[in-house]
């Protein structure tokens, strides 16, 4: 035997002998985790066993202790799918998403919640908001805003007649491919099927190699990777999740125009969300028309230091909201310089409701 296969038996009994200690360990973890649903249902017989700012803390710490040889972030998403797992012991959670299955919405909800969740596919934004008010899932993930091509208006609009919570957010990466299937003729392809966002990201890229293919948009990435399967002369631009769920060659990766492409997905729930130490918070304020009226929102702000991460406005649909601005900025409300600034807030505005206060995204 050569001394290298000899350490290669040696090396893998130890990998042995962790896995079975990293197994001992993670059951301990599961065990505990179901005597925290005994505690907290022993409190409260409607308990709430999904914990954001907890979860947040458990993130931020492993990511803080951790030393390599991988990365934070990897090791952050292991401990992701562990606590997944170790909440549905608790309590399978049922989360609805912007579907059909495979779109980046999808994505953003197992980023945020794991593998272990139940993932439930929605034809439209509202419908996510009216299945978590009903109840008839837990949570809702909705995209809000691009870095590329901005907000998305329907999900602001559709919180102005919600009385729904904000409970989290994920930013995702957003990376597009050119995708066909095994009968496309690639020489051949001139249609290109993809969501209107996503036309709008990787615009230069389509002008610079595919100037003369017909684009048409359609209702999500995932419906343009599905009409890709039935048709010899088209391509499809869309995700990785779109391009495993329906088979499809990747003949182009990465083809967005700005490398820092990503979107913003808001957590939505009928919970109010504690402090986690690092958090934000979102609020709708209407003003009255009158001049200075931007200004006078923000002073308080500005006084009181709080940075503010996001501002929209958008057109009011009913009398009393004239201008309608949604403000996220850094902070939670049972903080007292926050409470201060929205009693001010309160004063000079024909209306406030703060949307939630939940732990900034952690992975
Ligand atoms: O600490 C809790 O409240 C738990 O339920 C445990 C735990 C975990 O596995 O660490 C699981 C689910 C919650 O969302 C947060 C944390």
């Amino acid at each position: 035997m050569s001394d290298s296969s000899i350490n290669l038996d040696e090396l893998r009994q130890r990998i042995d002998q962790l896995d079975g200690d990293i197994l001992r360990l993670i059951s301990e973890r599961a065990d505990c985790a179901q005597k925290v649903a005994h505690v907290k249902l022993a409190h409260d017989k409607d308990a709430v066993f999904y914990r954001p700012e907890r979860e947040a803390q458990v993130l931020r710490r492993i990511m803080s202790l951790n030393q390599g040889p991988l990365d934070s972030e990897e090791m952050a998403r292991l401990f992701r799918e562990i606590m997944s797992a170790c909440l549905a012991l608790e309590q399978p959670i049922k989360v609805a998403y912007l579907g059909p299955e495979g779109t980046f919405t999808q994505q953003a909800a197992l980023k945020h919640f794991g593998e272990s969740a139940i993932s439930l596919p929605m034809a439209a934004i509202d419908e996510v908001f009216r299945e978590v008010e009903a109840g008839a899932v837990n949570y809702g993930v909705v995209p809000v805003e691009n870095s590329t091509e901005g907000v998305v208006n329907h999900t602001l609009d559709t919180f102005m007649d919600s009385s729904i919570h904000i409970c989290g957010e994920v930013v995702l990466r957003i990376h597009h491919h050119l995708l066909i299937s095994d009968t496309t003729r690639r020489d051949k392809i001139s249609r290109i099927y993809s969501h209107p966002q996503s036309f709008g990201q990787c615009r230069k890229w389509l002008d610079a190699h595919y100037p003369h293919a017909e684009r048409v948009p359609v209702s999500s990435n995932a419906e343009a990777a599905k009409l890709v399967k039935t048709e010899w002369h088209s391509a499809a631009i869309a995700g990785d999740m779109a391009a495993k769920l329906y088979g499809l060659e990747r003949i182009a990766d990465k083809i967005e125009d700005r490398p820092d492409n990503s979107t913003r997905f808001l957590i939505i729930g009928n919970q109010q969300v504690p402090m986690a130490g690092e958090d934000k918070t979102s609020i709708v304020v209407a003003m009255r028309n009158q001049p200075g009226a931007l200004h006078d929102l923000l002073e308080p702000f500005h006084r009181h230091k709080i940075d503010l991460t996001r501002i929209e406005t958008r057109p009011s649909r009913t009398g009393v909201w004239n201008y309608v601005f949604f403000i996220d900025f850094k902070g939670h409300v049972d903080e007292p310089r926050v409470a201060a600034v929205l009693e001010e807030v309160k004063l000079r505005a024909s209306e406030l409701r703060v949307l939630g206060s939940y732990p900034q995204g952690v992975l």
